[in-house]
């Protein structure tokens, strides 16, 4: 038995703010989690629209009180849809997107394309002339290869296109190995070494506009020290190449980690953006260079606490193993809507959403319907020991990177995204089905 007091609580740091019990069910943003899979199924994405715009706004303000007039950009990659694009603009960001696919969903959604920034390491020819012509307000550029290859695009299409040059800082930020994007060895842009002749390149003809440098260390920090020295580098590089002409912004990405479990103690984001800003007035004065315009990129502070998804218990084995018992729950999702646990060994709690129960917690593992043993969407958590075919179960903090790291593994449709606001639930995204999913089989009589 673990953690009995809490297997029933809602902690405040990890579901979203408007997260409540009503006669035992849970319910969020003001709507119960029972009446919501009885209208939508399960598993269901249920986002809270008034917990998403929240912190979009919360992190804008939070960064606009400590610097002058910076640009916050939403890692569209967390979570997008054509509604969660316009709520963030609508809270005064701008979107950057990563692929030409989620290029594609912005132009849709009908955004100034001004407020987009555009990345990734691989980008086709196609896209980036898609982007070009779209007027996509910056490309970040990952690689010579690639500086090479939008000038002459840029050049053809007549267009003075915006660009930030993405730089590899070589720190390393401290996070699960795959969520780190900054240290030497690994994929993303250019050497720090090698800036100075690139930036030189980019200004020796007018094709181009450089805005500035970007660096995005990695996702899921709790760790000031390695922004810090991001800002560091960032600014003494900023500083040495301001001589050869302008450099108005500097781009130093997202990465803000957000709490999981109990164990994570993010520091709010007030905080940190105060000591960013201390990081580079500090900078700034050493290099003698006045402040840059600053943007950053946050994705999984602003989505994932407002995501909490519910599942139908199917089966619960009651194990006796050498540490003691566990209960192996078993869902109707698993990693096909949430791989985190499988990629990046993520944390995740759950509470039984349709009762309330004082029944004492017991250790329990939370797993999916695939066929992979490491099919676990939350490893461990203390459940009441009570927990039956039937419950509903929810977990929290699932906004950022699974709806959008989704797959359909083992035939298996995702999830609908429903937001919640006032009591009212509105589908967002509806649900795949089989027939999606038969329809693209050209042996099937799909459409080759
Ligand atoms: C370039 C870039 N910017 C921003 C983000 C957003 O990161 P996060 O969701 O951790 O804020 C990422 C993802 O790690 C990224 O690769
Ligand atoms: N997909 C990762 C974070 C994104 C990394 C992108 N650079 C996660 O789920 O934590």
């Amino acid at each position: 038995m673990i953690d009995a007091p809490s297997a029933d609580a809602l902690q405040p740091a990890i579901w979203p703010a408007s997260a409540t019990r009503v006669d035992g069910t849970v319910a969020i943003g003001g709507a119960r989690l029972d009446a919501l899979a009885a209208e939508h199924g399960t598993p269901l994405m249920l986002l809270d629209e008034a917990e998403l715009r929240g912190r979009a706004a919360r992190i804008r303000a939070a960064f606009h009180a400590v610097l002058d007039d910076p640009i916050v950009y939403y890692a569209s990659k967390a979570l997008l849809t054509g509604d969660v694009a316009r709520w963030v603009v609508q809270e005064g960001l701008g979107v950057d997107v990563c692929s030409g696919g989620e290029l594609a969903l912005v132009r849709a959604a009908g955004l100034d394309l001004s407020l987009v920034g555009y990345h990734g390491n691989n980008k086709s020819e196609h896209d980036l002339r898609t982007a070009v012509a779209a007027g996509v307000g910056t490309i970040v550029v990952d690689s010579a290869l690639e500086l090479d290859r939008l000038t002459r695009i840029a050049a053809e299409a007549g267009v003075r296109q915006g660009i930030r040059m993405r730089i590899n800082v070589g720190v390393h930020a401290s996070t699960h190995e795959f969520l780190a994007t900054s240290h030497e060895d690994q994929k993303f842009g250019v050497p720090i070494v090698d800036a100075a002749a690139l930036v030189a390149r980019v200004r020796a003809d007018d094709v181009l506009e450089l805005r500035g440098l970007h660096t995005h260390i990695g996702s899921q920090i709790f760790d000031g020290d390695g922004f810090a020295a991001a800002i560091d580098r960032m600014v003494a590089l900023h500083a040495s190449l301001l001589a050869g002409g302008p450099l108005p912004e500097l781009n130093v990405g997202g990465g803000f980690g957000i709490a999981y479990t109990e164990a994570d103690d993010p520091q709010p984001i007030e905080g940190i953006a105060a000591a960013f800003a201390a990081s580079l007035h500090a900078a700034c004065e050493r290099a003698g260079i006045a402040v840059p315009r600053i943007a950053i990129e946050p994705g999984r502070w602003i989505a994932g606490p407002a995501g909490v998804t519910v599942y139908r218990v199917g089966t619960v084995k009651r194990m006796e193993l050498a540490d003691g018992e566990r209960v192996y729950v078993s869902i109707d999702g698993g990693m096909s809507d949430n791989p985190r646990h499988v990629l990046y060994g993520a944390r995740y709690t759950a509470r039984i959403a349709s009762r309330s129960s004082d029944v004492p917690g017991v250790r329990s593992r939370v797993v999916g319907l695939h066929c992979e043993s490491g099919d676990i969407v939350v490893d461990e958590v203390a459940l009441p020991g009570d927990v039956a075919p039937g419950d509903l179960l929810a977990v929290p903090a699932t906004g950022a990177y699974c709806a959008s790291l989704a797959s359909t593994y083992n035939m298996t449709p995702r999830p609908p995204i429903v937001a919640v606001l006032d009591g009212a639930s509105r589908v967002l995204v509806r649900r795949e089905t089989i027939d999606d999913l038969l329809a693209r089989d050209a042996g099937l009589g799909g459409t080759p």
